[in-house]
């Protein structure tokens, strides 16, 4: 469909992706400084495809040193439309396990040291994110991954964690029978808040690697154990990816594409002119 540029954000595991037709690496900068790495732009039967690896090639970039503003910025600076967030994930249920995928539809954001706005001072905005991802791209990457192969979950709650140290047994405990999460990551926020702020539709496909420290058949989690998985999720993500184009449609109905529409509280005439210019990119659509 001619209006839609798929974006794919790939997290531990995913740092490239094969197939796209004419592809090519090159680089972008923001008024937030360069992505994780260069934009693999391409396409897929027909559809316009911009790739990203979050920790860049070679996993360089830590959860917390991630540049989530400039990530996103770039994507939607590129044209992307619906944006895919790809990622490892620990599990906090025994009917949800490795290798699996999860389509997450909540989140509980517990990071603490990433900037997590475009805006700020002078050209303040708050939107909602009560249902932060897109439930039409959320539904497409439900039928894509199942193509692809991958036994999913539809729904399900990701605690975002700063890491980058995994948890300790207590907190594991407290997110899985106090809080009711279904899984846990260090990078969805505030990758998720700032897809709304832009704009775009979002969807986060966890691939579950391990049981995080709860569960009492699998021992505290271990990266080798991490990366043994990863392997078999990365080639079920490319399925999945391979899958998309025919089966995202644009726009929702949920109204992602319109998130900022009354949401600028600063007044016009108090708005910080170098602000207004800075948040073009973003926000150039309300401004
Ligand atoms: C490789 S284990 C921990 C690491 O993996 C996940 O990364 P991503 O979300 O980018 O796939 C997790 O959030 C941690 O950053
Ligand atoms: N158990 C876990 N906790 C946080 N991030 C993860 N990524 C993969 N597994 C994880």
């Amino acid at each position: 469909m001619s209006d839609v540029v798929i974006g794919i954000i790939g997290g531990s595991g995913l740092y490239q992706i094969a197939g796209l037709e004419g592809a090519e690496w090159r680089g972008a900068t923001t008024p937030w400084g360069a992505p994780s790495d260069d934009l693999l732009h391409g396409e897929l039967d027909g559809t316009p495809m911009v790739f990203l690896p979050r920790h860049g090639r070679g996993h360089v970039h830590t959860p917390t040193s991630v540049p989530y503003r400039a990530n996103v910025a770039a994507m939607k600076a590129a044209g992307v439309t619906h944006l895919v967030s790809v990622s490892a994930c620990g599990s906090f249920r025994d009917d949800m396990a490795p290798g699996e995928f999860v389509i997450v539809d909540q989140f509980i954001d517990r990071t603490f040291a990433r900037d997590k706005t475009f805006f700020g001072p002078g050209l303040v905005a708050h939107v909602s994110v009560a249902h932060p991802v897109c439930p039409a791209l959320s539904s497409a990457c439900a039928a894509a991954a199942r193509a692809g192969g991958a036994t999913v979950h539809e729904g399900g709650t990701y605690l975002a964690m700063e890491g980058p140290q995994f948890s300790t047994l207590a907190e594991s405990r407290l997110y899985r029978d106090v809080w009711g999460c279904d899984v846990i990551g260090m990078t969805n926020m505030p990758e998720a808040k700032l897809a709304r702020e832009a704009e775009l539709h979002y969807a986060s496909v966890a691939m579950i690697t391990d049981y995080d420290s709860w569960h009492p058949d699998h021992g505290a989690v271990q990266i080798t154990e991490i990366i043994e998985t990863l392997h078999g999720n990365a080639a079920r993500a490319a399925a999945m990816v391979a899958a998309l184009p025919r089966l995202v449609t644009a726009p929702c109905e949920a109204g992602c594409h319109t998130a900022l529409e009354h949401a600028i509280m600063t007044a016009p005439e108090a708005r910080d002119p170098g602000m207004i210019e800075r948040l073009r990119p973003i926000a150039g659509r309300v401004l």
